[in-house]
């Protein structure tokens, strides 16, 4: 007989946790945020599974008590769990899908938190092992910090997350991996992974794309007038510099793997600062308060979409 396909649903439908067995795979500031999540509400994993093979990072995870088990080999790790959740830079899913896809039991439900979303479907997909459910996610929500130290609780509380479930997804599964969130305290979207990484493309990656130029930029000027330039820093450009001390690994790999969104955003900004650049050149100063008016409005919708 044919492997029952129960587990989309599974537990949840029991009365008992969302996952009867959990497995978090890169206990960073993202999954150790939810590695807290669930150990300090106790209805989302039955059992929670942490793995990661950053140096120490496994040791310091058992020390902070946020999993129940915790282990160094991905294999090992997704054994037996009808929920699996990938929290490594974008940059590793290939891999980590090869070392775990002959490992997930049917019905299992697996899931992400990666930063650009046609990737993590063109890394995973083609080894989707028959009967799991795939439901990748994006949590709108993060600090330029990382590491298992950097996790808490209440991360996810009123952001987005969004979903980008492929065409024919279990609703069984998306609605589990909905629950997981719901449960996190955010709030969800589900669009297409192209709609995705162009949305984010211009809220998240171009504005770090700048923030590490500026940085750079005014580096530069400071090793050329030998100036101090940076203790003169005002609070806009510290705000840059907050986004700017992101995870290089992190960041490399989001670049790298929305590539075409993020030069098409880019192109558009250069355009547009080009723009502004003329208008400042001869003086137009309408141009120049229409733009600030404009920065102006996007704030307060922000404010008052509690987003700010
Ligand atoms: N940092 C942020 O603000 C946000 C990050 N994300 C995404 O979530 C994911 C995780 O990000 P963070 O938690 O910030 O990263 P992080 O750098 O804090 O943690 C990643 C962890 O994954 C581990 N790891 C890497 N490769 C592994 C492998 N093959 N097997 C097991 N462990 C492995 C590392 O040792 C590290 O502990 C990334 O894909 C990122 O794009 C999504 C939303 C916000
Ligand atoms: O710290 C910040 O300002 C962020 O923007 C966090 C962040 C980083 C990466 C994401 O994919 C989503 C959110």
């Amino acid at each position: 007989m044919a492997e029952p396909e129960a587990a989309a649903n599974g537990a949840a439908e029991g009365g008992g946790p969302l996952f009867r067995r959990l497995c978090i795979i890169g206990l960073g500031l993202i999954g150790s945020s939810i590695a807290r999540v669930a150990k300090e509400r106790g209805d989302i994993a039955g059992t929670l599974v942490a793995c990661d093979t950053g140096p120490g990072v496994a040791a310091r995870v058992a020390e902070l008590g946020i999993a129940d088990v915790v282990e160094t080999d991905a294999a090992k790790a997704v054994l037996d769990c009808d929920g699996v959740i990938l929290c490594v830079p974008v940059g590793g899913f290939a891999q980590l899908m090869a070392e775990i896809a002959p490992h997930l039991s049917p019905g299992t439900v697996l899931t992400d938190t990666g930063s650009t979303k046609g990737s993590v479907l063109r890394d995973l997909l083609p080894l989707l092992p028959e009967g799991v459910h795939l439901v990748p996610g994006h949590p709108m929500a993060g600090t330029e910090y990382s590491g298992p130290d950097a996790g808490f609780a209440t991360l996810f509380e009123g952001r987005y997350v969004i979903l980008t479930p492929p065409p024919g997804t279990d609703p069984g599964a998306v609605e589990r991996v909905t629950e997981l969130w719901r449960s996190s305290g955010a709030m969800l979207e589900t669009m297409d992974a192209t709609t995705h990484d162009k949305v984010v493309a211009i809220v998240s990656h171009l504005p770090h794309l700048i923030a590490f130029t500026i940085c750079s930029t005014a580096d530069d000027l400071a090793q050329e007038t030998q100036e101090q330039v940076l203790k003169f820093a005002a609070s806009g450009f510290r705000d840059f510099t907050r986004i700017a001390a992101s995870d290089v690994n992190m960041w490399r790999d989001i670049f790298l793997n929305n590539r075409p969104a993020l030069l098409e955003m880019l192109a558009r900004f250069s355009e547009d600062a080009q723009a502004l650049g003329r208008a400042v050149r001869w003086g137009q100063a309408d141009f120049i308060e229409d733009r600030i008016h404009r920065g102006q409005k996007v704030r307060r919708s922000l404010i008052a979409l509690n987003q700010a």
